[in-house]
């Protein structure tokens, strides 16, 4: 039988956040992939994004082939983890956990309350440095006294580098992908965007609709379509989707076109429809509120030191820092200060790619090279 992952939770007590808040409760979910050696030497973290999740590989060299394909489906970074690929799950033991605030079986706005309601409205205000504190317990209870890497991208690379600051000793290489030391103006309007887009939708209900059977999908619909278009350039979108008419797209005409349309629905807002709907029907609106919160409040300079290079001389792991050539989310000279902050020999790369911030999904063969010398 092939048992590529494995799946768990695990449980903590009392824990304490940044803001004094205390979960009598916590969990946190993970997939681990390969195996743990004897020294406990192998370990690579992974830190997804602001709406992955930890099923980021198969863990099989080729899922359509796997005994019961279901079983194997792809995960969200296929192309870059697994056997004998860069991350590969043949040498080194793969963690990926869930997000604190998330809502693939980590604590998060949708999982019980104490009275066994979801927590909704109640949820507590969670920070990147949360998490990574979250997933230093997460290393005790595995075992595991020092990661070999922990890398991330985006959301995952402000964990990445928040792990590495709050536990300077467990990690030993830090590859961040796309993500900056601090969010700027810029990003600080984006999430302000996206989280008014969810709390204005009349089913937000001040974060409780699920007690209530209701659910904000135009909210946070709207939010990903704001967030999309900061996640591709736009010189990618003019000229995948120029100012064709969705009628035009033969193969993609049946998708769902509003009422509201009217005579003229572009395929680009039919792509942004699209995935808005993808996104609304696998993620929670209050917790995409939360994990945008506390990506718009990253800043690792917040109780250490308003000087940056000061802020992150605790760091003991040696780096990698890539960013993408297309990116204006994290426009590569934002993610170039970070790495010119950073203690030690930093390893820079640029992704040349036209995709933008998404870059760093879709670009697993050119990321590849550099993270599988990064890791030897
Ligand atoms: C499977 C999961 O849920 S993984 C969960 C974790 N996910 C993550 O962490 C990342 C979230 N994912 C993403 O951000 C994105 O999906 C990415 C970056 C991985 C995808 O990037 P790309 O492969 O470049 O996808 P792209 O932007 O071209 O979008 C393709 C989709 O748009 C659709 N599309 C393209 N043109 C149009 C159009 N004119 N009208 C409607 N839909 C359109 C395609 O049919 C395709 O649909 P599908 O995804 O349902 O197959
Ligand atoms: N598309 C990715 C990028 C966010 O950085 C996500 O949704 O998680």
């Amino acid at each position: 039988m092939q048992v590529a992952s494995r799946t768990a939770v695990a449980e903590f007590h009392d824990v304490v956040l940044e803001s004094g808040y205390v979960f009598e409760q916590l969990h946190i979910a993970y997939e681990t992939y390969g195996q743990l050696n004897a020294e406990k030497s192998n370990a690579v973290l992974i830190e997804h994004a602001l709406t992955g999740d930890p099923h980021v590989s198969s863990g099989v060299a080729n899922p359509a082939a796997a005994e019961s394909p279901r079983s194997f489906a792809p995960g969200w970074w296929e192309e870059v983890v697994g056997p004998g690929r860069a991350i590969d799950t043949n040498e080194f033991f793969v963690v990926c956990a869930n997000a604190l605030g998330g809502c693939n079986g980590s604590t998060g706005p949708t999982s019980p309350s104490a009275d066994g309601l979801a927590h909704g409205s109640r949820f507590p205000d969670v920070s990147i440095r949360d998490m990574a504190a979250a997933e230093v317990l997460l290393s005790d209870r595995l075992g595991i006294p020092a990661w070999h890497a922990v890398i991330g991208g985006s959301m995952g690379g402000a964990r990445a580098l928040e792990f590495a600051l709050v536990a300077p000793e467990r990690v030993k290489r830090a590859t961040i992908l796309a993500a900056p030391a601090f969010s700027d103006a810029d990003q600080i309007a984006w999430a302000h965007t996206q989280i008014q887009a969810i709390e204005l939708d009349p089913d937000f209900c001040g974060g409780d609709y699920a007690v209530i059977g209701r659910f904000p999908r135009r909210g946070l619909g709207l939010a990903r379509q704001i967030a999309h278009l900061t996640y591709r350039a736009d010189s990618e979108l003019n000229e995948r989707f120029a100012n064709t008419r969705q009628e035009q797209w033969p193969d993609l005409a049946h998708r769902p076109r509003p009422a509201s349309a009217g005579d003229a629905y572009y395929a680009i807002q039919s792509y942004l429809d699209h995935q808005a709907t993808k996104l609304v029907d696998r993620f929670d609106a209050q917790s995409y509120r939360i994990l945008t919160q506390a990506l718009r409040d990253h800043d690792v300079r917040r109780g250490r030191s308003t000087n940056l290079a000061e802020a992150l001389s605790a760091a003991q792991a040696k780096f990698q820092v890539i960013s993408v050539s297309s990116d204006r989310l994290y426009p590569p000279a934002q993610v170039a200060r970070l790495a010119a902050a950073l203690p030690g020999d930093v390893e820079t790369q640029v992704l040349d790619s036209w995709a933008g911030h998404d870059g760093f999904l879709t670009e697993g063969v050119q990321l590849s090279p550099h993270l599988r010398r990064f890791l030897t």
